[in-house]
Parts: C-alpha cells; structure tokens; sequence
C-alpha cells in the first residue's frame, strides 16, 4: 500500500508560518531565534571554560567559533525568511534529508513552506554546525538546561521514588506501589494506580523546556505539584496499606498531608484534560500480561523520570515483561530524550557525582534530600530501574525517522522506516509523548476539532475513510497541547475554550489523552 499524502499534498491544509495569526508563524518569528540564541551562549560559555592543559583547546576553539557563525546564521535566515538550502555534513540520515528537500521544498523557504517542516529542518541544521566539526560533533548544546530542569524537580522525584520503593508494611519490602498492586491485573488497587499513572504521564509532559523558555523554575515546581497531589493521593488511601502505617511512614518524610487536600488538586486538573480516553486504554492494558510496550519519548530530565515511573508500574503490576523506549539521535526540540539522556538520567539517582561537579553540594548524589529514608529511596529506585535495563527488561533504542521532517503516517511504508516498523509491530501498546509526536500523528494539519483522533492518524488508526496499516497495535497520545491543532473534540468544546482562554491551544495547560484502539 502506497502512503496517498505528502509534505505537498497532506490530508488537509498543513500549519504553515505564512500565517501570521498561527502559532508556527511565532515560532518561527520569535521563539526559535531566543532557541538558537541560547544555543550560541552555551557554546560560547563551553569554549570559554576550555582547561588550559587541554591540548586540543586551539582547535576546539576554533571548531566553537565556526559552530557559532553557522547558528548565529540561522537566526539571520529565519528573522529573514532566506531559502532552504541543502545540509552539507555526513550524517547518515543527510541522504534523506536532501532527498526531502529537493523533492517536496526545492524553491522554498522557512514561512513558506509547512511549520512542521521547517521547524525539523532548523534542529537538523544545528546539528548540522556540530555534525561539521571533529571535537563537537556529539556535544548537545541543550543539556545544561535539561538537567538544570531536572534537578530542580527534585521534590516531585523524591515524593514519587519514596511511594514506589520504601517500604511501609513493617517487616516487608513492600513500597506503597507494590501494595496497590499486589493483588493482582485485575484488582482495584491496580486500576486505580493506573489511573493516577495516566496522569502523572500526561501531566510531567507539561514541564517541558521548549515551552518554559527561560525554565521558570517556580512553575516547574507548581506543574510537578499536579503528579505529587496524584501520587500521594492513591497511597493514602491504598487499599492493602494499613493507612496507619503507610501515612505515618510518608508522613514522616512530610509527603503525604490530606490525601482529600491532595485529590482536590488532581481533580482541579482534570477539566484540564479536553479529551479523555482513559477508561479506553485501560480497557486494553488491563487485558495485557507480560506484553510489550513502545514509548515514544519526548522530553528528558522530570518527563523522562515519569516514563519511568509508567513503565515500572507497567512491569510490576504483569501487563508487561519488555518496554521498548525511543529516543532521539540528535539534540532534539531543545529537551527531547538521546540515548545518554537516558543513562544519564538513571545514574543521578544512585551513582556519587564525579567530585569536579556540584561542590556546593554536600550529598555526593545529584540528589540531595536531607532524609535519608528519601535518600534510600532514590539509591534503591535507580538500582532496581538500571536492573531493568541490565536485565533487557527495559530496552532504549533510537532510529533517524523519529528526526526526521515526516509525520508518522509514513512510518509502515516509507522505505528507510522498514526496519524500525517491523520491529514497532511487534509490540501491544505505542506510546507517544508529548506535543511534536501528536503533530506528526495528525500531520500537522488544520483538522477540524471534532474530527476523530482515529481519522486523523491516518494509517495507524481505523476511520470511516482510512484503513489501518497492517500490525499497527493500540496507540494513545498523552498529549500536553502546544500547536494550534487538536482533533477528537466533542461539539462545542472548541468555541467554549475560546471563551475561557484565547491561548488555551499552545500554552501548555491543557491536554488531550488520545486512544486508537
Ligand atoms: O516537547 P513537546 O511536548 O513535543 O513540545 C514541543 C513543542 O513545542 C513547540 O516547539 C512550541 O511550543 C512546538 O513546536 C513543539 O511541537
């Protein structure tokens, strides 16, 4: 089966930055020049904090200067709408991206031509800069941001690992997790766990750097609140603790106050969430044992920790026995997940900092709770996940499409995406995260907002007008809106949104949790 549509010739008319009144028209205009002006001042500061005794400091100075002309360029190109033109490193994807160029976009420009196109080609332009040099050609110049994000959500990471691994039946190893779903796939414990999870995965999507520009660590911490208020919640009240025991140990570490207080908290969220198919996947993922599941990741630091934590309550609680992570293979949207992203993140739970970073901490973790049954807590959660990946229970692999300028109908059948979409069928459950995967989903296009999410994904779901591809499982989106397009409305909710927040499509505070089944 051929796949009908193209960058050309989408399913209906692409977002494009020729409209001013559009969110990729401000993208393009206003957000990504402060992206890649920022990405100018790290490269800066690392070139300037080059060791002395580094004997190949001459050239990698020279290799940042080089690096910094080229994506100082970018910004010069975007405020001017210059013409695309073709990539000149030796990546292996270089082929692919040409061939899409000159195919779909030989004469055209930034604000001409599709806003998902443009704004893939500009991350692979960047690294394009980096793909040029000797000594930078693997550096990601949005890590600092990714752990200065991560570190700060600190109190959400440590509230979550002490409700999955302290234990808090005396006398057994049992965490508040394992409590809820110990009695078995089918009981309540682990339909409610299941639906606190949904939302502490949705919801960790919200703290994404792309969005929070400069991270405004205040908000980081008041979006995380959401997934603390979740996940303390269910352990108060879970079901085999004796609550005695359970809110005395958590209440030691001053993290569960009023689960009614912290409830209300969840509930304030979930009129937040404008499209819910919840009771849908769970319908399918209670059917699961010992499956496999895909998650297409998207931010690193806190997000990625809450991928974790998903993907552990996927494996204890027996619906699955592999989970398979995708990852990128370039710095990606500014916070998107590399594979070092992922070990890096893994190890800060419970391997001691190399003594050059963080001296004004006295912890040597990156870390730094002042209980030490919180610290425990980390040690023990970091150990039991890098089991995980130890033991190939937990897989993380990465593949050029999920970088590339193409919306995911083109994943069955487009001919570099063979490999990855046979190994992808093998799978029960794909999990996409956050905002860009949504926009490749639906092909970035100007759907109606009732148009069914099934409709709308094209050959990976089943619609009135279109067949799904042959192997394609369950699918769900968690989806933080960040883009001017959302499908799978009920009537009426469009126009009354707009009433209540003109925004309320781009700014990241509502959501859409999407299920093809
Ligand atoms: O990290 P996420 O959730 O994919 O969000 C990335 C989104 O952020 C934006 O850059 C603008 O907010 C979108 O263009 C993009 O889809």
């Amino acid at each position: 089966m051929t796949q009908p549509y193209t960058p050309l010739n989408p399913p209906q008319k692409a977002l494009s930055g020729q409209d001013k009144h559009s969110f990729g028209y401000s993208t393009l205009s206003t957000r990504l020049p402060v992206i890649v002006s920022k990405i100018v001042d790290d490269v800066y500061r690392s070139y300037h904090s080059l060791s002395d005794s580094d004997p190949f400091k001459k050239e990698k100075e020279q290799e940042a200067k080089k690096i910094i002309e080229l994506i100082g360029g970018l910004r010069y190109e975007l405020q001017r709408d210059k013409p695309f033109r073709p990539l000149t490193d030796k990546r292996e994807d270089v082929e692919e991206w040409n061939q899409a160029l000159a195919t779909y976009y030989p004469t055209s420009s930034w604000y001409k031509a599709s806003w998902l196109f443009s704004e893939c080609y500009l991350y692979r332009r960047i690294k394009e800069a980096f793909a040029l040099t000797e000594h930078w050609k693997d550096y990601d110049p949005f890590f600092q941001q990714k752990r200065t994000v991560f570190k700060s959500s600190q109190k959400a990471v440590v509230s979550m690992a002490v409700q999955l691994t302290t234990p808090v039946v005396p006398g057994t190893k049992l965490s508040v997790l394992d409590l809820k779903v110990q009695e078995g796939p089918d009981s309540k414990g682990t339909r409610d766990a299941f639906f606190e999870m949904v939302q502490v995965s949705l919801w960790g999507n919200a703290t994404d750097l792309s969005l929070l520009d400069n991270p405004d660590l205040e908000k980081v911490e008041e979006l995380q609140k959401r997934m603390l208020s979740s996940s303390t919640s269910s352990n108060a009240s879970s079901a085999n603790a004796s609550p005695a025991a359970s809110t005395v140990h958590l209440d030691q570490l001053g993290v569960v106050k009023n689960p009614e207080e912290h409830a209300s908290e969840l509930e304030k969220h979930a009129d937040k969430i404008l499209s819910n198919d919840s009771e849908l996947l769970w319908s399918k993922v209670k059917s699961l044992r010992n499956g496999r599941v895909d998650i297409i990741l998207d931010n690193a630091g806190f997000e990625l920790y809450v991928d974790f934590v998903i993907a552990d309550y996927l494996i204890r609680a027996g619906f699955a026995s592999e989970i398979v992570f995708h990852a990128k293979r370039i710095p990606w949207f500014v916070s998107d997940v590399m594979p070092a992203d992922f070990q890096w993140t893994l190890d800060q739970l419970h391997h001691p900092q190399p003594s050059s970073s963080d001296s004004s901490s006295s912890s040597p973790y990156f870390f730094n709770p002042s209980d030490p049954i919180e610290q425990q807590a980390l040690l023990a959660l970091g150990q039991k996940w890098q089991s995980y990946v130890d033991k190939g229970t937990w897989k993380i692999v990465s593949h050029e499409f999920w970088t590339s300028c193409y919306s995911f109908y083109h994943l069955p059948t487009h001919p570099s995406t063979q490999d990855l979409f046979e190994s992808m069928r093998q799978s029960d459950l794909w999990i996409f995260k956050g905002d860009l995967n949504y926009r490749k989903l639906v092909y970035d296009c100007k759907w109606p907002t009732t148009t069914p999410f099934t409709e709308a994904i094209g050959p990976l779901g089943q619609g009135e007008k279109n067949e799904k591809a042959e192997g394609v499982p369950t699918l769900v989106s968690f989806r933080t809106c960040k883009a001017d397009v959302v499908v799978g409305l009920a009537e009426g909710v469009e126009a009354k949104m707009d009433q209540i927040e003109p925004n309320w499509m781009v700014n990241g505070e509502y959501a859409v949790i999407s299920v093809s089944p």
